[in-house]
C-alpha cells in the first residue's frame, strides 16, 4: 500500500459528487443498498453512478444482512469491485459470500468498548478487509452512517490479519488526529462530508480527502 492514506467516500447518490470524490483522489466509492437509509440507491441508480468511476477506484456495495437473491441481482446489474457487509453476517457467511460472488468482502465491525475487539480478530481471519466503525446505539435507525465516533485509543496500534479502514464520525477536522492515534492507512466517511442527511457536498469531500492525505502516519506498515 502506498504511503498516502486511502479514502473511501460512502453513501454517494449523485454523479457530481462521485466525480468530486474521484477528482479529489478517493480510492473507494460506496453505494448504500438499505431502503431505510437517506443514502439508499436503486440498482439502476448505482449502475449509472458506477459507470462514472474510472479504473483504479473501487466501487463498493454496502448491504445489510442481504440474502443471496438480492446479492445475485445486485452483482448482475451493478459493476462492482467489493461488497461491504454492514449487518450481522457471521464469519461463515463472509466466507460463503466471498466464494459465491467472487468479490472481495469488507466486513464492518462496530466498536464501543474493549468487549468488541474479539470480533475484529475473528472477522480479520476471513474477510478481505475490515471496516472498524462505531457501534450504533441500541435505538439507532441505521446500523451505520450515523456520524458517531468511538474511542480511538481502543484500537491504537492494533493490527489484524487483513487490511482495514477506520470509520465512524470522521470529518475534515478530526481525521488527521484519528490517523495519528490509530495508525489507520485507510479511512471511510459518510456523514462528515454531508450538508444534510444523504446530501454530500463537493467542498466537504475535497476538504476531507485533503486532510486525510496530508495526515502524518507514524506507525510502521
Ligand atoms: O450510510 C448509511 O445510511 C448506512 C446504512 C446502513 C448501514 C450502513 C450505513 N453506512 C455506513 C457508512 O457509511 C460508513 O461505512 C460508516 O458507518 C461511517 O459513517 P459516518 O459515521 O456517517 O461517517
Amino acid at each position: 500500500m502506498s504511503d498516502a492514506v486511502h479514502v473511501k467516500i460512502c453513501g454517494l447518490t449523485d454523479p457530481d459528487n462521485v466525480q468530486a470524490a474521484v477528482a479529489a483522489g478517493a480510492r473507494y466509492v460506496g453505494f448504500v443498498f438499505f431502503p431505510k437509509s437517506p443514502r439508499n440507491v436503486t440498482f439502476a441508480q448505482a449502475r449509472a453512478l458506477a459507470l462514472c468511476v474510472p479504473e483504479g477506484v473501487a466501487k463498493v456495495a454496502l448491504t445489510v444482512d442481504a440474502d443471496d437473491d438480492m446479492l445475485h441481482a445486485l452483482t448482475q446489474e451493478v459493476p462492482l469491485d467489493m461488497l461491504q457487509l454492514h449487518g450481522h453476517e457471521t464469519p461463515a457467511r463472509v466466507t460463503a459470500l466471498r466464494q459465491r460472488f467472487g468479490l472481495p468482502v469488507m466486513k464492518a465491525v462496530g466498536v464501543a468498548g474493549p468487549e468488541d475487539l474479539a470480533a475484529l480478530d475473528a472477522y480479520g481471519k476471513v474477510a478481505d478487509q475490515l471496516l472498524v466503525d462505531a457501534k450504533p446505539s441500541a435505538d439507532a435507525m441505521l446500523p451505520g452512517g450515523n456520524g458517531l465516533s468511538f474511542d480511538w485509543r481502543l484500537i491504537a496500534g492494533r493490527r489484524w490479519a487483513c487490511p482495514w479502514m477506520l470509520a465512524g464520525g470522521l470529518d475534515a477536522e478530526n481525521v488527521a488526529a484519528a490517523i495519528r492515534l490509530t495508525g489507520a492507512r485507510q479511512v471511510d466517511v459518510s456523514s462528515g462530508v454531508e450538508i444534510a442527511p444523504g446530501k454530500k457536498d463537493a467542498a466537504r469531500i475535497n476538504a476531507f480527502i485533503s486532510a486525510a492525505q496530508s495526515a502524518t502516519n507514524t506507525f510502521p506498515v
